[in-house]
């Protein structure tokens, strides 16, 4: 990918620049945001989208008002904080900064913030990295070589600071020389993966295949897939995901035919504060993204809608949740506690 996720041009006195994921894939446009407001749309609107990289632009976007008042920086925080719900990591990253601004003295400030927001940036990077190895180590370990591997919504380059989660485990499988068969789900109704998971994997070269969401019961049952995998936004302290709409559906077909679900997610994507998937904040969006899809009026005017953004998938239904400190599998309180609490 030529153009950034996302980019940090110059130094405290400097600018976001985010590639703007709804126009993606039929145009390259690059997203100047100067203001903290600009960066909160950018997200509100998912020009900028995925757990990591929403917490990694509200980072950026805190430096953007670096050199104001103390007080100012912490009511960009909590203004951001406001943009969507549901993806921890957007949280976990506004604490980091809140921390260092509190810390930092008046003079030290603008520059403390912004090697936060660049350290955030950087350890996501490393973090999809691991995640890649450790995944690609256990999918060769347990499935065929050129297995079928189906996946949910975006979860790439696009949606984080690096290589992405569940996405990095495919590019790592197919750097490896597994060649992966990639089964993408198009993910209604904001098309993530027919949109910007297609776009990804046929810019790697990676063997992938689109699908509309209805028809992954099919392609299991036709023997087309070995295993899925997906990323998460929020996981709790037993290990329930919640992840982009139509995940359960995914892992219940799965349990349905014997095949493996698992999940990629960092570290910062859990919520230990949690105890279980029923406390994680779903996200519900507006009526016309249904009705009106590229703004073509699908349904009847004043058709009622609902339109949430995320479900759950409990526990029980994941083999595995593949994270940049190793495989937590089986997954409940005690080990997802072992790794990560
Ligand atoms: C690495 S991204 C994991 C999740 O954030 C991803 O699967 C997802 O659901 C993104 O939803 P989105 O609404 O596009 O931000």
């Amino acid at each position: 990918m030529t153009t950034p996720t996302i980019e940090w041009t110059g130094e405290t006195d400097g600018h976001l620049r985010l590639l703007d994921q709804t126009k993606l894939p039929t145009e390259t446009v690059v997203l100047d945001c100067e203001t903290v407001d600009d960066v909160w749309w950018a997200i509100k609107k998912l020009s900028v989208r995925g757990a990591p990289a929403i917490g990694i632009a509200a980072a950026y976007g805190v430096v953007l008002a670096a050199s104001d008042s103390h007080e100012s920086i912490k009511q960009a925080c909590d203004h951001l904080a406001t943009s969507r719900p549901t993806a921890v990591n957007l949280f976990w990253a506004l604490d980091r900064m809140r921390r260092v601004a509190d810390e930092a003295r008046d003079s030290e400030r603008a520059e403390r913030l912004l090697a936060e927001a660049r350290a955030i940036h950087a350890e996501d990077a490393e973090q999809c990295a691991a995640m890649g190895r450790y995944g690609a180590d256990l999918f060769e370990q347990t499935l065929a070589k050129g297995s079928g591997i189906l996946t949910h919504c975006n979860t790439g380059a696009l949606a984080t600071g690096g290589d992405g989660t569940a996405l990095a485990v495919l590019f790592e499988l197919h750097r490896r020389g597994f060649a992966p068969k990639v089964y993408a789900d198009e993910t209604r109704p904001l098309l993530q993966g027919g949109r910007l998971t297609m776009w990804e994997l046929m810019q790697r070269g990676v063997n992938a295949t689109l699908i509309c969401d209805s028809m992954s019961a099919q392609v299991m049952r036709e023997g087309r897939v070995a295993a899925a995998i997906v990323g998460a936004d929020r996981i709790a302290a037993n290990g329930d995901a919640a992840n982009k709409i139509g995940t359960y559906g995914v892992a219940l077909h799965c349990r349905a035919h014997g095949l493996p679900f698992y999940v990629a997610a960092p570290s910062t994507t859990f919520d230990l504060s949690l105890s279980s998937g029923d406390g994680i904040p779903i996200e519900q969006r507006a009526a016309e993204e249904i009705t009106q899809p590229g703004g073509v009026a699908v349904a009847p005017e004043g058709a009622e809608v609902y339109n949430p953004a995320f479900d759950v998938t409990p526990s029980e239904l994941i083999a595995g949740i593949i994270t940049e400190r190793g495989v937590i599998s089986p997954v409940n309180q005690q080990t997802v506690a072992a790794l990560i609490g």
